[in-house]
């Protein structure tokens, strides 16, 4: 199957390798923990009621989001290429009680078999982690149905993205695994814009979302240097 190619199998086993930690508030998925509230809020601005809309969670990894979404009354499918990330967000499913459908499936493929299907797609710091992000976001785009919304967030390239999300984060408070991220496979905002544009996306809004580990403190702002969300919808 070539939509494999698209895939790091360095990226899936360094995912897979602390999939168990993936609800523990204060582990190494903390931060996506704390910071799922806002993503979320970010969503629903633009969605509005999300009762019963089709959403895609792409990279849904252990289902911190697809979770949340689900809980609001969407019908909500979780992607990802990692086996055991997925195993944990089906037990955490079952413990909850909350419907989800995880697939282990490449996103292509998935465009592939359910084109122009959907209401929304939400595909959040995942675009980092594979050999070709545009591939992903066209994707995306293929699934969504015209007039419907597909969310991003990823990584900015600047000099502060590397000197918070690496240096910061992984080496010195060690909030998250050493070697999470390269930071050349962070993203300009205007590259994501461009490329969702090239595959009938426009771009409609965008937030920074600001982490401060320290405080602990979160909220969406106007920088974009560090973590950002887009909204894009299919023209
Ligand atoms: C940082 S986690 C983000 C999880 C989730 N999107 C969130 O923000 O809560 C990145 C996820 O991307 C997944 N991933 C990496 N490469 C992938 C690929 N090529 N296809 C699908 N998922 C991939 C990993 O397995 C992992 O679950």
């Amino acid at each position: 199957m070539s939509q494999t190619i698209n895939v790091n199998p360095e990226e899936i086993a360094k995912f897979e390798k602390v999939a168990h930690q993936w609800w523990d508030l204060a582990g190494d998925f903390k931060p996506l923990h704390q910071i799922n509230p806002i993503r979320q809020q970010f969503i629903i601005q633009h969605l509005g009621d999300i009762f019963d809309k089709s959403i895609v969670d792409v990279g849904c990894g252990g289902g911190i989001l697809a979770e949340s979404l689900a809980k609001l009354g969407a019908n909500v499918t979780g992607i990802d290429m990692g086996e055991e990330p997925l195993n944990i967000a089906k037990l955490h499913a079952l413990e909850t009680g909350v419907k989800v459908d995880y697939q282990q499936i490449p996103a292509e493929q998935f465009a592939l078999e359910h084109p122009e299907c959907l209401d929304a797609v939400t595909c959040m710091e995942m675009l980092e982690h594979v050999p070709n992000p545009s591939s992903v976001i066209k994707a995306c785009a293929d699934m969504v149905k015209p007039g419907g919304y597909v969310f991003f967030s990823t990584l900015n390239k600047t000099l502060k993205s590397y000197l918070l999300a690496i240096v910061a984060a992984e080496k010195i408070l060690k909030i998250v695994p050493d070697g999470t991220h390269e930071h050349d496979k962070f993203i300009r905002p205007s590259q994501l814009i461009n490329w969702a544009e090239k595959y009938g996306l426009k771009c409609i809004d965008a937030a920074g979302i600001h982490y401060n580990p320290i405080t602990e403190n979160h909220k969406l702002n106007n920088d974009l240097d560090v973590n950002y969300i887009l909204c894009c919808q299919k023209v």
